[in-house]
Order: C-alpha cells, then structure tokens, then sequence
C-alpha cells in the first residue's frame, strides 16, 4: 500500500483494470462515490455544497459525487470550467446522468459555499493555470470553505508536488488506489490536508504487475531486514562503527553522529579523534571509545582493524583535501561510508569524484546525507541532476550520478539508490530544524551499515527511526535528544506499533 504512483503509472493501472474488464464509467463512478462519502461523513444533510468540475476525468469524478449528494440530501451546486459539449468519454457519461443546472466557472461562489469540492484538475495537469482557472482556484482559497479535492488539489503536479501557477488549499484529499509523490513533496504536500485513499477497484495484482520504483518511506519495507541481536550476539557481531571528529573547536558533531550509531545499535562505537582534540573528545564520551587518529595515513593504520566496518566522515571534518583524503583512504578499505556535511562539500563540483568513491567501495556501499545547500554544491555541473523535475527525479539522478545512495534531506526527505528505487519521507516535525540533527541522522545510518543492513534500507530505516525520534521529542528538541529517544522508538518499531 505505501507504493507511490505517478500519473503515467496510475493511467496504465486504470488501462490494465479496464482491460481486465472493469469499464472505466464504473471506476469513476466508484471515485466520485468515495468523494460523497468524504463529505457525507463530516458533514449533515443539507449543507450546501457547491462543486466544482473541470474539463477532464477529474471533472466527471465531480459529477458523479454531485449525483450522490443530492439522492442523501445535500444542496448541490455545479459550476463547470469548460464547456459542458466539450466534455469526453467517462465524463461527458458521468455529466449527462447529472440532472441538475451546470453554472458556468464565472458564475460560481466559492464565498458563498459551506464545502467545496475540487474537481478541476487531477493526473490531467498538463501547464500553468491561468486565466479563468486561476481565477476559480483563488476564489476557492479566499472563501473559507472546507475544501475535498479530488485526487490532488487541482494546480499540484502529482508528479513532482510542484505549484503550477496556483494551486487549491483542501482541508482533505481524496484519491484512487494509491497516493502520488505529489501528496508527500513539498509544496504539494502542504495543499492536500488529511490524504484518503480510496479503493476503486484497482487492484494489488495490477499495481504490483507495474513494479513502482517509489514509496513512502514506512517500516513495513525495511523491517524485515533491520538488525536485531541474536540470543548469542556479542558486540563484534553488532559491528564497530567509527566517526571521524574535526579539530579542537568542532568535536561536538562527531559525538552526536557517535551517540546516534551506538543507540542505532552498532557494538561498539569510536570517535576517531586529531591528537590535538583528543582529550576533549574524551572527557565527554563514555560508552563511545575515543583514539587518537592523525589525518588519512592515522585513518590508514587505524583501519588495518578488519572489524571496524562503518564510518561517519564529514560533520564538523573540515572542507578540503585532508578530508578528501580520509574519504578516499576509507573507500580504498571498502568500509560502509556515510558521508555528510563537510565531506560532501569537499566534493563541490566533483560528483564525479563521488562516483569514484562509490566505485571503489565494492560491495560497501556509500551513503550521501546531503541538505539542499550541500546537494546544490555537488551537483552543480550536473544540469541533469539539479534541473530534474522534481526533489524526487533529482535524488535518484544523483544516486544515478554517484552510484552511492543519496538521502537529500529536508521535510520531504527523499532516499533514492543508484538502481532507481526511491523512498519518500513523510513521519518527522519541523523541531528536527536544530544544529546537529544531521549528524545524529549520519551517525544513526552508519549504526545500521555496521549491523550490515543493505545501505537503502539502511539510509531508509535511519530517517524514518531520526524523525520519529523528532516526533516523540518534539517542542524544545536539541540534537542531543534524538539518541536518547531512540531505544523507545526501537521497541515501538520491532513491537510492530507504526507511528
Ligand atoms: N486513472 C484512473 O484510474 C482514474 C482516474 N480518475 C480521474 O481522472 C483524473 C484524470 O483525468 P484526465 O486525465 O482526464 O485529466 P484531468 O481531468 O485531471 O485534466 C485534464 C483536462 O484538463 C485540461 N487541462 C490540463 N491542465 C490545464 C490547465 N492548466 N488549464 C486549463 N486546462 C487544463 C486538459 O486539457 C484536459 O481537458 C484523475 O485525476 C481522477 O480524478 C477517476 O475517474 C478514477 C479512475
Ligand atoms: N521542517 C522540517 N521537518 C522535518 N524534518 C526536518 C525539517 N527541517 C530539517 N529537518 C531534518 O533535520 C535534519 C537537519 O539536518 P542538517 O540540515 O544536516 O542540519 P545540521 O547540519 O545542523 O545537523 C535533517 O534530517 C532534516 O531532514
Ligand atoms: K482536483
């Protein structure tokens, strides 16, 4: 249930449900029902409902919630964009069994409705809106109704979640047998209020016959594969993840990384420390282990350990050549990499150096922790990357480029791998906005890259575990809390309760 569909997938989804013999009149008749039954179930009998139909397939799911409004009792009002001879196919059908007047779009009264539903444009969105479209969506935003869009606020791209030229505020959504990345992107995710799915008959066989590479990012996929102690573990077996901590003056952000490894799990836990930052390092840490590691040729011997098996490189690391070289020495020892913050700045322009990273880990993996200002370094040689249509397209671009799997971080965190899977995230509160959440979330990663988790799964499984942390922390959260509130995350996740 948590694949996410773009319209192209959701069109051959409808064409294969077609074809298999349900016709398309009765998909939509069963969309508009779900519609009705959104607003019948918030609202009494005898509310004005004025409703709001476009040119399409969007428009005709509008007039088939219309009829059934009014057989329970609501006063219904139609106002149609377009002209009503224009309409084709399934809505020009789901138009003529409307008894009641059409007003045109001009006419309509967004100010004067209770409840407004928003049946103008769907998976159709095919430009800007502008002219009498942009006209009715701004009507609608100023009314103060409560607004059910259908499918997707008409304006939004279901693709990309992008505005395109304005876009409709609903209260709630409702769309068909899958959600679109559009309802988890920002900024679309912020027009769709409270997202239903309905069940129109599409069914688990056809969506998985499509082989959707995107998903909301949900415990459900990763939880099979996320590491558990054996009766007879001992902490080798949990792995050895280290942290390499920048100078005397930035030391903080590799504990936090260090903090949220050990909580993730790994066994042991060092911060690789410059000799001249060692004893602060050490008199702040306990369960996590501090050695003296003095740039790429200390990291050398210090790896010569087969056992260390993770690495956090970058948060407060320092950017330039020095920690270029810790990166690239790690990645000669093909241990598993997450790579945040300064590391990736030491890569401004160079994806392709990244891609060497990659190519040298094996079977490793890497995994890139970019925000948006560190992304937009990396890649910005790569129009490819950066001018893709979306947060989504760029993140699996980047993961393309790379090989290594990219988590571009955010609200709408994406995980994308270089195989083209990708992961939308949708649990987290703006509270994670706080120095050093990042490198909590680094750290958190590379605790499961050291229990030899997959590294997607991993950099999934890190997120999602970060942002419920957020969730369960929440108002006053600093970077320091989210270890702490992970063993309670981690018994809620393995107990099977989904947050
Ligand atoms: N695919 C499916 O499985 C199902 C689809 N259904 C509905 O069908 C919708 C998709 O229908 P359509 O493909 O007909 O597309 P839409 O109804 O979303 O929009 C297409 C129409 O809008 C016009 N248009 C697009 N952008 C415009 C703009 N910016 N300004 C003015 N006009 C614009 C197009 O020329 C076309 O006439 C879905 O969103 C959903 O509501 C449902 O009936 C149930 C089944
Ligand atoms: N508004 C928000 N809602 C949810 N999560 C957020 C929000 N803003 C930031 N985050 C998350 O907080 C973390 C911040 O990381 P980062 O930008 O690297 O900050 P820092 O370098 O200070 O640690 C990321 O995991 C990001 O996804
Ligand atoms: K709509």
């Amino acid at each position: 249930m948590h694949e996410l569909l773009t319209s192209g997938e959701m069109r051959a989804a409808d064409a294969r449900t077609i074809a298999a013999g349900t016709p398309g009149r009765v998909l939509m008749e069963r969309a508009g029902r779900a519609v009705a039954d959104a607003v019948s179930a918030r609202h009494p009998v005898g509310t004005r409902v004025l409703i709001l139909c476009g040119p399409g397939n969007n428009g005709g799911d509008g007039f088939v919630a219309a009829r059934l409004l009014v057989t329970r009792g609501y006063r219904v009002e139609v106002a149609l964009l377009g002209e009503r001879e224009a309409l084709k196919g399934d809505a020009a059908l789901a138009a003529a069994d409307w008894k009641g007047p059409v007003a045109a779009a001009a006419a309509a009264r967004p100010d004067e409705a209770r409840i407004i539903v928003d049946a103008l444009f769907g998976a159709g969105l095919a430009r800007e809106l502008d002219g009498a479209a942009r006209t009715l969506v701004e009507a609608v935003n100023g009314s103060g109704a409560h607004v059910v869009a259908v499918d997707i606020p008409s304006g939004i791209d279901g693709d990309s979640g992008a505005i395109r030229g304005t876009g409709v505020r609903a209260h709630e959504t409702v769309t068909f047998a899958r959600r679109k990345p559009g309802h988890l992107l920002l900024p679309g995710r912020l027009h769709c209020g409270h997202v239903r799915v309905a069940d129109i008959g599409i069914s688990d066989d056809v969506i998985a016959g499509l082989a959707i590479g995107t998903r909301a990012n949900h415990p459900a996929w990763w939880r099979p594969q996320f590491p558990v102690p054996a009766l007879d573990a001992h902490k080798y077996r949990r792995g050895h993840a280290v942290v390499i901590s920048g100078g005397i003056a930035g030391t903080g952000a590799a504990r936090l990384a260090a903090r949220g490894a050990l909580r993730a799990g790994a066994g042991l836990v060092t911060v690789a420390s410059p000799p001249a930052a060692l004893a602060v390092n050490a008199a702040q840490l306990t369960a996590v282990m501090v050695r003296p590691v003095d740039g790429a040729d200390g990291l050398a011997a210090f790896l010569e350990d087969s056992r260390i098996n993770a690495l956090v490189i970058g948060p407060a690391a320092g950017v330039g050549p020095a920690t270029r070289r810790m990166v690239e020495t790690a990645a000669g020892r093909q241990r598993a990499l997450v790579l945040d913050a300064d590391a990736l700045s030491s890569f401004a322009g160079d994806a392709e150096g990244l891609r060497g990273i990659a190519g040298a880990m094996g079977r490793s993996g890497v995994i890139l922790t970019p925000h948006e200002g560190e992304f937009a370094r990396i890649f910005k040689d790569q129009s490819d990357v950066v001018n893709a249509p979306s947060k989504l397209e760029r993140a699996r671009a980047a993961a393309a480029a790379t090989g290594a799997v990219i988590v571009l971080k955010g609200p709408d965190t994406v995980i994308a791998a270089p195989d083209g899977r990708a992961a939308i995230n949708e649990n987290g509160t703006p509270w994670l906005a706080t120095a050093g959440a990042g490198d909590v979330l680094a750290g958190i990663a590379a605790g499961l890259l050291a229990q030899a988790m997959p590294p997607f799964l991993a950099a999934c499984a890190a997120v999602w575990l970060h942002a419920a942390a957020g969730e369960r922390v929440g108002p006053g959260l600093i970077a320091e809390d989210l270890p702490e509130a992970l063993p309670a995350v981690l018994r809620d996740l393995l107990a099977g309760i989904d947050e």
